[in-house]
C-alpha cells in the first residue's frame, strides 16, 4: 500500500536511494554474471526513480503515471505486474516501450468541471458515488493519466467520463446461450459415450455433456431419436470446411480414416411421429462436479459413485414398445456442471470439511462459512439439456436421474419436460440392504430382472471413473447421505434408522 501523508514523497527516501544504487552502481564482482546491467531496458525506470525524488513529484505519482497497475492490476491500461515472470519478452518479439499518455482533460476544462479548485487542489466530483473499482483503489483521488504500451501511442485521448457512466449499474443479464465447441467419441467401461465441451454467456467454465447414444454410431442419417448438439452441427462461417467441422466433432457415424461424414446443420423440430416413438424416454443426469468424490475416490461423499453408475444406468440397453420387442442402445445424457462443492467452489469445500471433522452437517458447515447450503444454478443446464434436443416440451420429455427435489423443481423452471425421476439409491446401501436395489418396474426403464440387477451392481468391475470401485462404503459417507435426506430433502428411505422404510 502506498501512503498520502503530507510528507509523501518530498522527504529523501531511502528505498529511492537504494534502488539508485542498485541501477547505477558497480557491481559486487561476485554479481556479475548474475545481474548484468541492462541500460536500454531500464531507461524508464531509472527516469522514474530520478522523478519520484524530484521536489515536485510524490510517491503516489509515481505509482500511478509510470507504473499503473502496480497497485491495481486490473486497472485498465496497467501491466498486470502479478504476472511478470522476469523474462524478457523483448527477445522473442519486437520490444514494447513504455508511452507516458495523459487521459487528464487540459487543466482550463478541469477548472471549469470544478474538479480542480481556484487554490490548486484536485477535488473529487461533487456529490459523486464512489463506484466498486474507486472503492477498492486505496484513493478517491485517483488521476487518470496512465501508461500504455505501444503499438497505440497515438491512441486519441479520450475525455474524462463523468462519473456517473463509469457507474455500471446493475444489469439484467440477457438470455443464457450456450454452444458446443466440440465433440468427440470416448469409450468407457459402461459403453460408448460423446463428450461435448460448452462454453456458454454466463460464465467462463467449461461444462460438458456427456451423451451416451451407441446407435448414431452405425447410423449414418440423421434421425429424430439421435441427440445430436444443434449448435455444434450448425453452420460457423461461410468458410468452414468438411475438415473445420469433422474436428470439432460435427460429424455422423463413425469417424475413421476411411469414414468421413461432415454432419449437416438441423433443427430440433420434433417429428409429427414422437408419439409413435417405440423409443422410451432419454435418461439424463445433472450432475456437479466433485474434485474429491470423483477423482481421488474421497469417501465422504457418494458423487463419484453417483457419476460412475449414472453412466452404467443410461447405457443400460432399453426395451422398445414396439413388436416384437427387441433391446435397442440405452440412451441419454450426463450434463457435466462446473459447480464444484454445491456451487461454493473446491477452497471452501475443504474448509467445510474441515468443519464437518468438527461435529457440522454439511448444511451447517457451508451455512458457517457465508454460503448457502446449496448454491447451485440449473440455467446453463437448460440450455445445454434444450440445444441436445433433450427434454423438450413438444418432445418425448426426459427421465431424470436424482433424488433431489430441488433439481427436478429447478429443471422445470427451465421448461424442461420431465416424465419420470428415477432415484439414484447409494450403493454401498444396496449392497447391505438388497431390497433397496429393487427399482420397481415404472421407475426403470431397465428390464433385467431384480436378482441380476443386485449381482451387476454389486459385483460390477471396477471402473475406471470410481478409485475403489464398488467398496463405496464408511461413516463418513453414511453420515452425508443421512444429511441429504434430513436437511436438504433428498427422496431415499433412511433404511438403517427404520427398517420399515425399505
Ligand atoms: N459444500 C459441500 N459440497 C459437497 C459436499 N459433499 C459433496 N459436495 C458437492 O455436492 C455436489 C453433489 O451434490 P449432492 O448433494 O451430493 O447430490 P445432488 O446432485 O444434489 O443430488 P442427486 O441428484 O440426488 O445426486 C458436488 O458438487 C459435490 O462437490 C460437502 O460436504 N460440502
Amino acid at each position: 500500500m502506498h501512503h498520502h501523508g503530507p510528507d509523501c514523497g518530498h522527504a529523501h527516501h531511502d528505498a529511492d536511494a537504494a534502488l539508485l544504487d542498485m541501477l547505477t552502481g558497480p557491481l559486487p564482482p561476485s554479481r556479475k554474471t548474475m545481474l548484468s546491467r541492462r541500460d536500454a531496458a531500464l531507461d524508464p525506470l531509472l527516469m522514474a526513480a530520478a522523478f519520484a525524488s524530484g521536489p515536485h513529484v510524490t510517491r503516489h505519482h509515481y505509482h500511478h503515471d509510470f507504473f499503473p497497475g502496480v497497485m491495481v492490476p486490473q486497472e485498465e491500461g496497467g501491466l498486470d505486474w502479478t504476472k511478470f515472470t522476469g523474462e524478457d519478452a523483448g527477445a522473442k518479439q519486437e520490444r514494447k516501450r513504455l508511452t507516458y499518455v495523459s487521459r487528464q482533460a487540459p487543466r482550463r476544462t478541469r477548472v471549469q468541471q470544478g474538479l480542480v479548485t481556484e487554490d490548486g487542489k484536485e477535488n473529487d466530483r461533487p456529490g459523486e458515488n464512489v463506484s466498486l473499482k474507486q472503492a477498492e483503489a486505496p484513493s478517491k483521488k485517483r488521476r487518470s493519466s496512465t501508461a500504455i504500451v505501444s503499438p497505440s501511442p497515438s491512441a486519441p485521448v479520450p475525455a474524462q467520463k463523468p462519473l456517473s457512466e463509469s457507474v455500471t449499474p446493475l444489469k439484467v443479464l440477457p438470455p443464457v446461450e450456450v454452444k458446443c465447441m466440440a465433440r468427440t467419441r470416448i469409450p468407457t467401461p459402461h459403453g460408448l459415450a460423446f463428450l461435448h465441451l460448452y462454453h456458454n454467456n454466463r460464465d467462463t467454465k467449461e461444462h460438458l455433456a456427456i451423451v451416451i447414444d451407441s446407435a448414431q454410431l452405425s447410423d449414418a442419417q440423421h434421425s429424430s431419436t439421435h441427440i445430436r448438439s444443434q449448435s455444434l452441427d450448425s453452420v460457423w462461417s461461410d468458410t468452414e470446411t468438411d475438415v473445420d467441422r469433422i474436428t470439432r466433432g460435427a460429424y455422423v457415424g463413425r469417424l475413421g480414416p476411411l469414414s468421413q461424414h461432415a454432419s449437416a446443420p438441423h433443427s430440433h423440430q420434433t417429428p409429427a411421429s414422437s408419439s409413435s416413438n417405440p423409443l422410451p424416454a432419454p435418461l439424463i443426469r445433472i450432475h456437479s462436479e466433485c474434485f474429491t468424490g470423483e477423482t481421488i475416490g474421497s469417501m465422504r461423499c457418494d458423487c463419484g459413485e453417483q457419476l460412475d453408475e449414472a453412466i452404467r444406468q443410461i447405457s443400460q440397453p432399453v426395451t422398445p414398445s414396439s413388436e416384437p420387442p427387441a433391446q435397442v442402445p440405452g440412451r441419454g445424457a450426463v450434463i457435466y456442471l462446473r459447480q464444484e462443492g454445491r456451487g461454493i467452489g473446491l477452497l471452501s469445500k475443504i474448509r467445510a470439511y474441515n468443519l464437518q471433522d468438527l461435529g457440522h452437517d454439511t448444511v451447517t458447515a457451508n451455512l458457517m462459512l457465508g454460503h448457502k447450503a446449496d448454491e447451485r444454478g440449473y440455467e446453463i443446464a437448460g440450455a445445454i439439456l434444450r440445444d441436445l434436443g433433450l427434454g423438450s416440451e413438444a418432445g418425448e420429455g426426459v427421465r431424470v436421474l436424482t433424488n433431489n427435489p430441488d433439481k427436478i423443481s429447478a429443471l422445470e423452471k427451465e421448461g424442461v419436460k420431465i416424465v419420470e425421476r428415477v432415484p439414484m439409491v447409494p450403493r454401498s446401501w444396496k449392497a447391505r440392504n438388497p431390497h433397496l436395489a429393487v427399482i420397481p418396474p415404472n421407475m426403470s426403464g431397465d428390464p433385467l430382472a431384480p436378482e441380476l440387477k443386485v449381482k451387476v451392481e454389486i459385483e460390477r468391475p471396477v471402473g475406471a471413473t470410481l478409485i475403489g470401485g464398488s467398496a463405496v462404503y464408511g461413516e463418513d459417507l453414511d453420515k452425508y447421505l443421512r444429511t441429504k435426506v434430513l436437511r436438504m430433502g433428498h427422496m431415499l428411505p433412511l433404511w438403517m434408522e427404520d427398517p420399515e422404510a425399505a
